[in-house]
């Protein structure tokens, strides 16, 4: 790049990592990233690999920046266009509307040709001034008088352009006789529309682009392919782009049968079949999701997609905007859908719960993410043998598990934060073979009086119906704190609906229904909940093996040159770290052969060519990486293990 592009970028690049900038003038600066590049490979000062390499790194953080909803460091663009469509401006996300009118149409090649093809050949003569043709609201009829002066035969535009048809007629008009060019929508619907709807007027939007206005019912006459001359060629305003595609190629590549006769029949399938990317989407998405219906999932609701807002949309600089806010045709089909297909409660033990609770409840369960296996879990072999022995063989042999052996109702893990209490969780949900429902705290709490209860009962209805089940709440102190006097009457109320289905009292002693709780403010838990989870297990911090081990799983997926021996002054170095700690500080480490390489390099190399992680990596990010969790804290779960816990 010239030496004023390079002074340009540095300082762009400066003006970034100052972090001074707001996101806006960041997103500018890797816009302006973006462009520089592109222009130095449009001047050839930059090679191919070069510039996809730059584009790639600049593109991922530009839509890094647009996607974030950080305030601070992202531009939160979904709230942008929701307040667009609040004041009814229009975005992407609007309907599509034609831009044809009367004239651009004229001047398409293809129409071009037609009219060429009339002038010159012998068809039989086109009355323009019988053409009435309305863009949007305005009708302008005659408007081809001028262009067409001269065209003979009304099979120049819609006839192939074979030999002249002499006898043909076209439609005629009460008002006058004389032949159309476009002709009427098929109301003698035999011969052109097999389907009648496929071509049918919208009720909302009479005004045609093109259509012709006879007071009576158009002549068909049988032409000589023995189709009817009734051309199906009158589109609409925002009309199926088929019925688009059938005015195209109508321009005589028709192998001699044309928009009438023998393709004409064929028209209205084409034209029904035809799907736009959208709706084909949605079609795909119901098959998906009826064909591997989630684990415990009613037949009915395998048809419910599950929509996400933005999370999952393709990311990039040019990659359209999905608004968070469903578009109206999106909400119609989805009330279609849902009048269609209200989801089947097939159980009889559900009828009385609100179909919508019920789904909320199903879309909970926790059936994806990659599956997590025992021996991801580093250390914690007290706590991994106890929830087997008390979650796992009660599952898969409820016979032997029975009487004074049958599995508590609740277990508690405990813990600081970051010791593995939710990788557990998932563990569980991968390994037990139980129905798993993972469900936070928020999804209960609902700002409806009396919704919050109705979840929970529907929840222990719904697990009750897919028995073996294991219910797991994450951070389950905000649901079952302490109950004080100040607090308002429906949390309390749902808090007691739980207690309630937790007790058993509205379960039966048979029902393989197992609360999973977890939480890192176990002093918190109101005594009443505390009870129920009569299993309550410590999830300490790591001793030295298990930081070991989650060193050596973390490290197996990465090139790296660690010594036996270093690896042990890792593990001495890193006393106090909890399990997340110890993936932060692996996640610096790996970043040290990054932060090697020279900047100019960073768009080029390979990544072969990136050296493997030292022990000296270890050694920089023990210097930034610290425990998060204090040796206070500790004392604190220590005492509370010693007199509330399970643990030995
Ligand atoms: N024992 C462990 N073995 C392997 N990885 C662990 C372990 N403990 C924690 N981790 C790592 O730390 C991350 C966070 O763990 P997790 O979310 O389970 O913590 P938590 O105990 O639920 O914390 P919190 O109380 O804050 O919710 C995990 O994704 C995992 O990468
Ligand atoms: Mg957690």
């Amino acid at each position: 790049m010239s030496g004023a592009h390079l002074d340009e970028w540095q300082r762009r690049s400066f003006d970034i990592s100052s972090g001074n900038c707001t996101p806006e003038q960041t997103a500018d600066s890797y816009r302006a990233h973006i462009l520089s590049i592109q222009y130095a490979w449009a001047s050839s000062q930059l090679s191919q690999a070069g510039m996809a390499s730059l584009l790639r790194t600049y593109s991922e953080r530009y839509a890094a920046v647009l996607d974030s909803d950080d305030p601070r460091t992202g531009l939160n663009n979904y709230a942008d266009s929701a307040l667009h469509l609040a004041r009814n401006q229009r975005n992407h996300s609007e309907k599509w509307e034609s831009s044809l009118t009367a004239d651009s149409v004229l001047e398409l090649p293809c129409v071009q040709k037609m009219i060429q093809a009339g002038t010159g050949g012998g068809g039989s003569l086109v009355a323009p001034a019988d053409v009435n043709i309305s863009v949007g609201q305005e009708s302008r009829v005659s408007s081809l008088s001028a262009s067409l002066t001269g065209v003979r035969s009304e099979g120049a535009f819609f006839k192939p352009a074979g030999p002249p048809q002499p006898k043909t007629e076209v439609n005629h008009t009460a008002s006058n006789p004389a032949a159309n060019i476009f002709a009427e929508r098929s109301r003698s619907s035999e011969g052109i529309s097999g389907n009648p709807n496929s071509f049918s007027r919208p009720p909302a939007r009479p005004q045609p682009v093109f259509s012709h206005v006879p007071s009576v019912p158009p002549q068909c006459n049988p032409g000589p392919a023995g189709g009817t001359q009734n051309y199906q060629s009158s589109f609409y305003q925002n009309s199926n782009p088929a019925k688009r595609k059938n005015f195209y190629s109508s321009n005589g590549n028709d192998g001699g049968r044309g928009a009438h006769g023998g393709q004409a029949g064929a028209e209205p399938r084409a034209a029904g079949q035809f799907k736009t990317a959208h709706q084909q989407f949605f079609i795909d998405q119901q098959k998906k999701h009826s064909h591997q219906p989630q684990r415990g999932q009613t037949p009915g609701m395998a048809a419910c997609v599950k929509k996400s807002l933005g999370a999952n949309r393709p990311r990039g600089t040019f990659s359209k905007f999905v608004s968070p806010i469903p578009r109206q045709e999106e909400e119609e089909g989805w009330a279609r859908q849902d009048s269609n297909q209200e989801p089947q409660i097939l159980d009889e033990r559900l009828k009385n719960f609100e179909p919508k609770i019920v789904e909320l409840i199903m879309s909970e369960i926790m059936d994806h993410g990659p599956p997590v296996i025992w021996d991801d879990i580093a250390g914690l072999e007290f706590a991994k043998t106890t929830i087997k022995e008390i979650v796992v063989w009660p599952m898969l042999r409820p016979d032997i598990f029975t009487g004074l052996r049958g599995p508590p109702k609740g277990i508690l893990l405990f813990g600081p934060p970051g010791t593995g209490k939710t990788l557990i969780g998932k563990c569980i949900a991968c390994q037990s073979g139980a129905t798993f429902f993972s469900i936070s705290a928020s999804s209960l709490t609902s700002k409806w009086v009396g919704e919050g209860e109705k979840m929970v009962r529907a929840l222990f209805a719904i697990a009750r119906c897919h028995q073996p089940a294991v219910i797991f709440i994450d951070e389950i102190d905000s649901l079952l704190s302490q109950r004080t006097d100040g607090e308002h009457d429906s949390s309390r109320r749902i808090k007691t609906e739980f207690l309630v289905q937790l007790d058993g009292a509205a379960t039966a002693a048979e029902d393989r229904i197992l609360v999973v709780g977890a939480t890192n403010r176990p002093q918190e838990i109101d005594e009443a909940a505390r009870r129920r989870l009569a299993k309550r297990l410590y999830i300490p911090l790591p001793e030295g093996a298990a930081r070991r081990q989650i060193v050596i799983n973390l490290m197996a997926r990465e090139k790296n040159q660690l010594r036996e021996e270093e690896l042990e002054r890792v593990t001495e170095a890193s006393e106090g770290f909890s399990g997340a700690d110890m993936t932060q500080l692996c996640r610096e480490a790996a970043l040290g052969p990054i932060r090697s390489i020279q900047l100019s390099d960073i768009a080029t190399i390979t990544a072969d060519q990136v050296r493997p992680i030292l022990y000296s990596d270890f050694q920089e990010a023990l210097k930034t990486v610290r425990p998060s969790v204090s040796s206070k804290d500790l004392e604190l779960y220590e005492d509370w293990n010693k007199t509330f816990g399970c643990g030995r």
